[in-house]
């Protein structure tokens, strides 16, 4: 009996000698794949240069494929702190084998191979010939190819594991990988690859089928949280949408088909188990067949007809925040990011200054059920210096001025909340890899300590065109595409149907008494707002001021911004098509000389022009600049 190394040593010397390979020494997937790779008129020796798409198209493709992205990292950070150590990497590709997500231990991206695998490298057989990925988009199926099954010798170091992902309508959606260097192999790695897999499965199912009741099953109750669980998806009226593979095999001969009833299947009414469901969280059931079942409906509580069940549940993004999202374009907004933020998905917003992103992250924050802090960064705000400190923390007498006792840094206070990077497009490019680097494991590393894990929901923004930085050198393509997996953009309030509902939000803030006539907020809509809400907001402010009466009136607005236009920047006029206020026609020599006037006070600064602090920030960091270069 040959050891696996001898039959793969053999296989390839009767490849080299008969230009075929020996189904004899090989597994019949992986003899077929070479077949194939030698159809395709692949080399053994003579790999064809990895092929990558372009930064545009891989970004393209990660937004089209947010939502399974989702799912399947948060199964890779899983799957890694199982296998960590052992020198793996665990891939995301999609359907057509396009790795767009890579979670790896430092070790293996140190690895000869680590540059050609990466986010944008395409790992079909026909590039890469017989390896997990490609092999397993080809097959459907789940597989390993160890060692010397890979059909490229420079490969031949690696083991890849590699299980497809189906979506509800059972077509391929993705392929998850752990690959490891040979000797790193691990017997249960196969099974854990294969379990997050179906995890990620049902989560797409549950995901499609939100507005359906959902109904898990199993044939013993201890199971009914577990993998093996079935999932039906029944509408209603009680007649099936859905079932995923676990139900589909333990109802396996019956009709359970979409568009079947439930009475087709089980010895139960629907309306008897709908019935029952509502005073019991689980019911016995039984199939048309006599198997027994517990069953639970795992969505009762958004169901009119079963509001009587009151069981915990997971933290719906459904919450109630100072949000205001009239505008349906920014209600999906609003929606998508409060989904991402259950699932810890990190998220970009992007808009121009004053448009909500902070607001956002919040949201996102309070939507996502975590119980830590939201912890705001402002990257434009800290010194290049210090930031990594700030950020990773550091131990004590790390540098010269570090506290006592050291620090915890930022990312450890956020440890079970949320950390949100404003200004991501100014973070220091040095620090961007620091970054990159723990988007990786999720571990912080003090600077002078020791690395500690942590779980954060982590939510960049920026107004910068993060393109434009990409393409000038200032800021990580890849660092992007990790902090992305969904990301949105708020409008400029020019451009939102909810106006007059954020205004009277504002305004009810500033002072509950107070309201806006009809008039007063068609005036304000006809305004520009370069400055967004929070221009809105101190206009609205100063309106209130202003108005001896509860009730602001065209004639209160006219006169404030009248006034307002005289004290206003030299040159700019307020009024339709005014008041823009961004750095670009704010001149800086202004921004200065208001910095002086309130003691080099940010905040007020900002607050005297209306505009945001990362404004000032912007404006000082320019005369820094300016400084560094002799300038001034
Ligand atoms: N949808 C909204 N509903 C209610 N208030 C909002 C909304 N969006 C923004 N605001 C308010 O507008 C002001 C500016 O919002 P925020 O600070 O979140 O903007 P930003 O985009 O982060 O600005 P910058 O880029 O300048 O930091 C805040 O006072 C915030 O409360």
């Amino acid at each position: 009996m040959l050891t696996a190394g001898r039959r793969m040593d053999n296989a390839w010397m009767t490849l080299e000698q008969r230009g075929a390979p020996p189904a004899e020494l090989l597994s019949a997937d992986i003899y077929d794949s070479w077949m194939r790779c030698i159809s395709l008129g692949l080399d053994t020796l003579r790999p064809p240069a990895p092929e990558f798409v372009s930064p545009a198209t891989l970004r393209q493709e990660q937004q089209r494929c947010s939502l399974i992205r989702g799912l399947a990292l948060a199964e890779m950070h899983t799957l890694h702190q199982q296998i960590a150590g052992s020198n793996f990497m665990i891939a995301f590709a999609n359907a057509d084998g396009l790795l767009l997500d890579i979670i790896s231990d430092s070790s293996f991206s140190d690895a000869s191979n680590a540059a050609s695998i990466r986010p944008g490298t395409v790992w079909t057989e026909a590039n890469c010939g017989t390896n997990g990925l490609g092999t397993a988009a080809y097959l459907k199926r789940a597989i390993v190819v160890h060692g010397g099954e890979h059909f490229f010798a420079r490969y031949n170091n690696l083991t890849c594991i590699a299980a497809p992902i189906f979506a509800p309508d059972g077509e391929l959606a993705g392929i998850l990988d752990a690959s490891s260097d040979c000797m790193s192999r691990q017997a249960h790695t196969q099974a854990l690859v294969a379990m997050a897999a179906t995890q990620i499965e049902n989560g797409l199912f549950r995901e499609h089928h939100r507005g359906d009741m959902l109904i898990a099953f199993h044939n013993r109750g201890e199971y009914l949280q577990t993998l093996s669980a079935g999932l039906l998806a029944v509408d209603n009226e009680g007649r099936i949408r859905a079932a995923n593979r676990a139900a589909s095999i333990l109802l396996h001969g019956l009709p359970a088909s979409p568009g079947r009833r439930f009475a087709d299947v089980f010895r139960t009414k629907f309306s008897a188990f709908v019935d029952e469901g509502r005073r019991k969280e689980r019911q016995r059931l039984e199939d048309e067949v006599g198997s027994q079942f517990v069953a639970t409906i795992e969505n009762a509580r958004q169901f009119s007809m079963m509001q009587a069940i009151s069981r915990p549940r997971l933290p719906t993004p459904k919450v109630a925040t100072q949000f205001v999202s009239a505008d349906p374009a920014i209600a999906a907004v609003v929606q998508r990011v409060g989904v991402a933020a259950v699932r810890k998905m990190p998220i970009l917003i992007r808009g121009e200054t004053g448009t909500g992103k902070e607001q956002l992250a919040r949201h996102a924050h309070v939507a996502s059920g975590r119980t830590g802090a939201f912890v705001p960064v402002n990257c434009a705000a800290l010194p290049d210096s210090l930031i990594e400190a700030e950020l990773f923390g550091y131990a004590e007498g790390a540098f010269t001025g570090a506290k006592k006792g050291g620090a915890a840094g930022l990312f450890k206070e956020a440890d079970g909340g949320t950390l949100f990077l404003d200004e991501i497009g100014d973070m220091p490019v040095t620090l961007q890899a620091v970054l990159l680097r723990f988007l990786d494991d999720w571990t912080v590393r003090p600077v002078g300590g020791t690395k500690r894990q942590v779980d954060v929901l982590l939510v960049s923004a920026t107004n910068a065109n993060l393109d434009d930085s990409i393409a000038r050198g200032r800021f990580r393509s890849d660092l992007l595409f990790r902090l992305n997996t969904l990301e949105v953009t708020l409008p400029p309030l020019r451009e939102r149907s909810d106006f007059s509902e954020i205004a009277r939000h504002l305004i009810h803030k500033i002072d509950p008494l107070m309201d806006l006539t009809g008039g007063a907020i068609d005036r304000l809509a006809e305004l520009d707002w370069g400055g967004n809400i929070r221009e809105l907001r101190n206009v609205l402010s100063r309106l209130s001021l202003a108005e001896p009466g509860d009730l602001i009136d065209e004639a209160s607005v006219e006169s404030v911004l009248t006034h307002s236009a005289a004290e206003r920047l030299p040159g700019k006029a307020v009024g339709a098509g005014g008041a823009k206020a961004n750095l670009h026609e704010l001149q800086r020599s202004h921004v200065l000389s208001a910095y002086a006037e309130t003691g080099n006070n940010i905040s007020k600064t900002a607050r005297r022009l209306g505009v945001s602090r990362n404004t000032i920030y912007r404006a000082l960091r320019g005369k820094q600049d300016q400084h560094d270069r002799g300038e001034e």
